[in-house]
């Protein structure tokens, strides 16, 4: 997480999300409860979380279309309370329509004057081409399928040049195609420079994309931290030759070991939070294996997917955790 201090930052080094405590309920259901985290510039976020976790809530309460009862926001380095803030802030919204008269050039052209910038003709084709869209400028959106809608949808949040994107379930009525035209544009503007805070329960483009990811569960945050620190490496399979009680003794030293013939798998006890390069005890227990007469034939790491991780942090029973710095 983001400190915040009393010395001002310039707004172009300051994170393009900061919020901290926000808290929302509606009536005496609490949607969102003391959430705070922070996305950095050119951070591609990933937002997880079950139905009803807060996430929309989330969102919503950081782009002022939802008021929190508590909690501050900063976006692209100025307090989200003022208007100006937003100004260069895309949005794709979970549930949206666009007038079905207008055809995508239109609504493109339109929502670059609501948002006051100056974006040229042909660079508002450009986007129109990213999505996947160029060739349906001029139809009609009312006759556009739930996809192109979605694609039209991600042209509108890109097309005034933002410094900040934030994207609610911007797949979810895609098709493999268009999920990877829709990752490899992410991946674009992460190089660009540009942050990213993206809501999906494609776990898998979730764990392609995202460099961080913050998950809540019951409007709290369950758990935040980079992919390596929320995944770490979780074990080793090695393949191995002349095994002995002493070398599988050695084995037992570093983890819970499973084996299945000449292959042995190492759970290593904690998720790995330290970087490998610091991680001495793979090269140490290789080399100790070999110094006891093993033939090493191969080693490899063992990651557990952000989905298994995922369900590991919303199952157990434990409260609000931080791995996240
Ligand atoms: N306008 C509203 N009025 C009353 N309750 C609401 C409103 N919006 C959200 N909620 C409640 O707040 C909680 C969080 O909803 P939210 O839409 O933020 O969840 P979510 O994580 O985005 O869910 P999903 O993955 O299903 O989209 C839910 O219990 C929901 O019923």
């Amino acid at each position: 997480m983001t400190a915040r201090t009393d010395v001002p930052v310039p707004a172009h080094d300051s994170p393009a999300v900061w919020c901290s405590g926000l808290r929302k309920r509606y009536g005496r259901r609490t949607a969102v409860d003391d959430v705070s985290f922070a996305v950095g510039r050119g951070r591609v976020v990933g937002l997880l979380g079950p139905n009803g976790a807060g996430k929309t809530t989330v969102i919503k309460s950081l782009l002022g279309l939802v008021r929190p009862d508590a909690g501050e926001v900063m976006l692209l380095g100025r307090p989200a309370t003022e208007p100006v803030s937003r100004a260069a802030v895309g949005y794709l919204p979970e549930l949206f329509r666009y007038q079905p008269w207008l055809t995508p050039a239109e609504v493109l052209r339109l929502h670059v004057r609501l948002a006051g910038a100056r974006v040229s003709g042909a660079e508002q084709r450009d986007r129109l081409a990213l999505v996947g869209l160029d060739d349906r400028a001029d139809d009609r959106v009312g006759g556009f399928s739930k996809g192109m809608q979605q694609r039209l949808g991600l042209a509108v949040a890109l097309v005034a040049r933002p410094e900040l994107v934030v994207l609610d379930e911007p797949t979810s009525a895609l098709d493999p195609l268009g999920r990877a035209d829709v990752r490899d544009v992410l991946l674009g503007l992460r190089e660009s420079g540009v942050a990213v805070l993206l809501n999906s329960h494609l776990i898998g483009e979730v764990e392609r994309v995202c460099d961080h990811v913050v998950v809540l569960d019951h409007g709290r945050v369950a758990a935040s931290g980079s992919l390596e620190e929320l995944l770490g490496r979780r074990g080793l399979r090695l393949r191995l030759g002349g095994l002995d009680a002493r070398a599988l003794a050695r084995l037992a030293s570093v983890g819970t070991l499973e084996r299945q013939g000449d292959v042995v798998t190492v759970t290593l006890p904690t998720a790995g939070a330290e970087p490998d390069a610091n991680d001495r005890r793979v090269p140490d227990l290789v080399a100790d294996l070999v110094a006891l007469g093993v033939r090493v034939h191969s080693v490899e790491p063992v990651r557990m997917s952000l989905e298994e991780r995922l369900l590991d942090i919303l199952r157990s029973a434990t409260p609000a955790q931080e791995v996240a710095s």
